[in-house]
């Protein structure tokens, strides 16, 4: 590198930023002059809502784009030169030339994609090294020599702590690629925008259409590329997919917390990002579910029976003919006439609540007729008692049925009456019942009795498993049905109640039955519901037809709230000239109500919280990764999500925890066969986090587990080996503490080392975390402070958690712990499966047996603690080490 080409690459790179705050400039000015409109009329109201958005959004992008703004040089066989970045600028003065690429158009591809073999047309690439907007390095492969890698062509590289183990790897950009991958985490994955490689290059590129499915070892990338194809998605089909929006689900909170800024440091907000189990709004997941109840309540089994149990709800009388004891009147209802209603209604192909008014209408219909007829004969009995003459003639039509003896309004009336009667109610819901999924699945599962008829293929072991008494109250994750009682019981002020008349219910007439006016049951399982009972919900919600219930309270709500604040405006108009009759007043000319509506604004919320809150959203595209835990009932949910099947399924089968996760990605698509783009495979075979020397010990595990896997390649070594220290069992929680400080200080050594060094990308990450030189100096005690860069966890058992979390806080009091952790302390210390698609600068495993114990996919929960360490791994264990781990050094204590 010499100082002309800096100072070259500096100029243009300086021209770039100004032309970027000009950008922002002229952005500002545009979304202040919107924000200032003041519209009264709706429709354009509306249009300044999307005219901000939209201008807030250019901003967020402007603002993304500014570290590492430009990070690359394309220079062409027939001299053209293209600049690679972040995001297009274009020259305003000069036709709209291209001043940068945006990353993710065809002509920034050959950045990622040309080698020596296939050079794509590239003479030089060149890779920009840039921190805040300061060229700081740059390096060249030089395509010249034909078509063949010449000496400084890729394919040769050494790692920045040692020697590369792996030389055969084609990798780009080393010098940017390993001071990214040595830098010191942060808590906060960073995008990798600079640095992506060939094979994740086609990944992230490759075709919307079809589901995609990576697989790929530990440290892969597949997260990374997943989050950059999302991106990358989203820019090359905005129009389509900004409006669905594009899902991405991560297996835990913390690794959402994780991964929170990745996209939008790539200027996308769009995205939708969620675990499983929030899918389904109004419900939360607290309950921990053992290992086989969640195993069994994931199979696709399920799914069957709960269709099972639905059709169990559709109920016929006991014997020939049911008592029905009105105030009035006995009425006698046939089985048969049921049976006909529950024909009519199951042939509909509607779902259970929506077949539902098809059932009742029959059943009134019938016992109209009946009462109909009743009356008929009371009529001619009185008649011929009388001797009246004229009786003779009401003979006929009494024979064909009483109801010509009562007009059209007469009838309606009387299955109006019908309807209402608390008898009949009674025995229409116990026959064919309005139901919540929370109802059915709660119900299901406390009744052994309709466990045994639906789910006959289970053993009465299995069902035991399922088996769960109802929960007594109603104050767990029903909170929207308190809401809507006080709506509708008319504490939240006026013009509650009005809509909530369900009107599945109504009659030939149009009129409203009124029997189901009260709200659906929402019934919960003692201690709430559990993670694997979410898809359940869903499925029954699919089954039963949707309950729109806690919308319907929302909207409520906000309405009862706006018609509040219109009759304060109204009051404060009128206020002081109340005794005035001449003078025409605002409530004269307009109530409440309607001046509310007059100020019905538009949807403000943004597109996350508005699928989120909809059950029935379908995105455009939907990420899945650690795809490998979902159960078959969370990919039947998932998959109702995106019918069209744009997915990205990332995933590796060898770190399987969920007992009802996959270790077959053929098993988990073979219920949906491609109907347009068959499934697509891809193979992910680099290790970019764990070096060799680590992944040496985690191979010994994974050779253990079924079905076998590849490791993939380490590119990188550390040069100190992973070690191990037996200790005492009640001397495990103050050697965990004095572990903890010795490898802070290693820690701290290391980010001092490492971290100010690091360019580019690791510069990037660094400073959004408030700068790694920072925090290598000036951390409480080492590393240990929170905030700065260098992160280290402790993996346990979970039965070790709160021991161990315990014994670290009185080395590190800002410990953070557990599966809502914030990943912003230095140290954290998670369960194993918590650490699930995170990673550390050290990991200290603690009590591997326990690990391998505690579940019958422990040797794969181990294989994931093991693998999440940049740098340092060290193992604590009580008794004799495990076999698998032999190749761990002993330490001494
Ligand atoms: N091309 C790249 N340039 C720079 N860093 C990279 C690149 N590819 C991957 N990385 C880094 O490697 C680390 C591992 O990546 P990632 O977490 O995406 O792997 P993974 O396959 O999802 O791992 P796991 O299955 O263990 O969760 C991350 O720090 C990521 O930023």
């Amino acid at each position: 590198m010499s100082i002309e080409d800096l100072d070259s690459e500096q100029a243009y790179v300086s021209a770039l930023y100004d032309r970027l705050d000009a950008l922002r400039r002229r952005a500002s000015t545009r979304l202040r002059g919107v924000l200032l409109r003041s519209e009264s009329l709706p429709r354009a109201r509306f249009e300044r809502e999307v005219a901000s958005a939209d201008c807030a959004a250019t901003l967020a992008r402007l603002r993304a784009a500014e570290i590492g703004l430009c990070f690359g040089r394309l220079d062409f066989d027939g001299g053209e030169r293209r600049y690679v970045g972040r995001m297009g600028i274009f020259d305003d003065d000069a036709d709209y030339e291209p001043l940068l690429i945006d990353w993710r158009t065809p002509a920034a591809r050959p950045f990622y994609a040309a080698t020596g073999a296939e050079r794509l047309g590239v003479r030089r690439r060149r890779h920009i090294a840039t921190r805040q907007r300061a060229v700081t390095g740059v390096e060249d492969d030089i395509f010249e020599m034909a078509d063949s890698p010449g000496p400084d062509a890729p394919g040769s590289h050494v790692g920045a702590d040692g020697d590369s183990p792996d030389r055969a790897t084609p990798l780009t950009g080393e010098p940017g690629l390993f001071a990214t991958l040595n830098a010191a985490r942060t808590g906060r994955m960073s995008d990798i925008v600079a640095t992506i490689q060939a094979e994740q290059d086609r990944i992230i590129r490759s075709d919307q259409r079809g589901v995609l499915v990576v697989q790929g070892g530990p440290g892969t990338g597949k997260t990374a590329v997943a989050l950059h194809r999302a991106a990358y998605l989203l820019y090359t089909h905005r129009e389509k997919l900004a409006r669905s929006g594009v899902l991405v689900l991560g297996p835990h909170p913390a690794f959402l917390r994780y991964i929170e800024n990745v996209l939008p440091s790539l200027g996308e907000t769009s995205v939708v990002s969620a675990t499983v189990d929030a899918l389904y709004p109004g419900v939360t997941a607290r309950r921990l579910e053992d290992a086989a109840t969640a195993e069994l309540k994931g199979r696709a089994a399920l799914a069957e029976i709960l269709a099972a149990t639905v059709r169990h709800r559709q109920r016929l009388p006991q014997g020939h003919t049911l008592e029905i004891h009105t105030e009035e009147r006995l009425l006698l209802l046939e089985r048969s006439t049921c049976e006909r209603a529950r024909a009519l209604a199951r042939e509909s192909g509607e779902l259970h609540n929506d077949a539902r008014p098809l059932f009742v209408r029959a059943v009134i219909e019938a016992l109209a007729r009946q009462v109909a007829d009743g009356y008929a004969a009371e009529t001619i009995t009185a008649a011929v008692l009388e001797a009246d003459p004229e009786a003779l003639d009401l003979l006929a039509p009494a024979g064909s049925g009483g109801s010509s003896l009562l007009d059209d309004e007469d009838l309606a009336q009387l299955r109006r009456e019908l309807r209402g009667d608390p008898a009949v109610r009674t025995v229409l819901d116990e026959l064919w019942p309005a139901l919540t999924p929370e109802q059915l699945v709660a119900e299901l599962f406390a009744d052994p009795g309709t466990l045994a008829a639906v789910a006959p293929q289970l053993s009465a072991q299995q069902r035991q498993l399922l088996h769960r008494p109802l929960a007594e109250d109603d104050t767990d994750g029903n909170d929207w049905l308190r809401e809507l009682r006080a709506v509708t019981d008319g504490d939240a002020g006026s013009g509650g109640g009005a809509d909530l008349e369900p009107d599945n219910d109504r009659d030939a007439d149009g009129q409203a039955g009124g029997e189901d006016s009260g709200v659906p049951a929402r019934p919960r399982p003692v201690g709430g519901w559990s993670a694997a009972d979410i898809p359940l919900l869903d499925e029954a919600a699919e089954l039963i037809g949707d309950d729109d219930q806690a919308a319907k309270a929302a909207a409520l709500r906000e309405r009862v709230a706006r018609v509040a604040y219109a009759q304060g405006v109204l009051d404060i108009l009128s206020r002081d000239i109340e005794d005035d009759p001449e003078i025409m007043m605002a409530v004269d000319l307009i109530d409440a109500g309607r001046l509310a509506e007059r100020h019905e604004d538009a949807d403000p919320r943004t597109i996350a919280q508005r699928a989120l809150a909809d059950r029935t959203w379908v995105f455009g595209h939907v990420v899945v990764d650690e795809a490998q835990e979902l159960s078959e009932m969370a990919w039947r949910m998932v998959m109702r999500r995106c019918p069209t099947r744009s997915m990205t399924i990332v995933g590796d089968v060898a770190q399987t925890s969920d007992p009802a996760g996959t270790t077959s990605w053929d098993r988990v698509l073979a219920p949906y066969p491609a109907a347009g783009t068959p499934a697509r495979w891809e193979t992910l075979t680099v290790n970019y986090r764990t070096p060799a020397e680590i992944m040496a010990v985690a191979v010994d595990v994974l050779a253990t587990l079924s079905p076998p896997q590849e490791p993939p390649r380490s590119v990188r070594t550390v040069g100190h080996h992973p070690w191990r220290l037996r200790v005492a069992d009640e001397d495990l929680g103050p050697q965990v503490a004095r572990s903890v400080v010795r490898e802070l200080e290693r820690l701290t050594i290391r980010t001092r080392d490492v971290a100010p060094t690091a360019p580019d990308a690791a510069s990037a990450s660094a400073s959004k975390a408030g700068g790694a030189g920072a925090s290598a100096s000036g951390g409480t005690g080492g590393a240990g402070g929170a905030g700065g860069a260098g992160r280290m966890a402790v993996l346990v058992p979970t039965s070790r958690l709160a021991e161990v979390t315990a014994a670290v806080r009185t080395v590190v009091p800002e410990v953070d712990a557990g599966p809502r952790a914030r990943l912003t302390a230095a140290v954290v210390v998670l369960g194993v499966r918590e650490a699930k698609g995170l990673e550390f600068d050290t990991v200290l495993v603690v009590d591997p047996d326990a690990v391998l114990a505690e579940s019958p996919r422990g040797a794969h929960d181990l294989y994931v603690a093991l693998t999440r360490a940049t740098h340092h791994l060290g193992v604590l264990h009580t008794g004799d080490i495990p076999p698998m781990l032999a190749r761990l050094v002993p330490r001494a204590g």
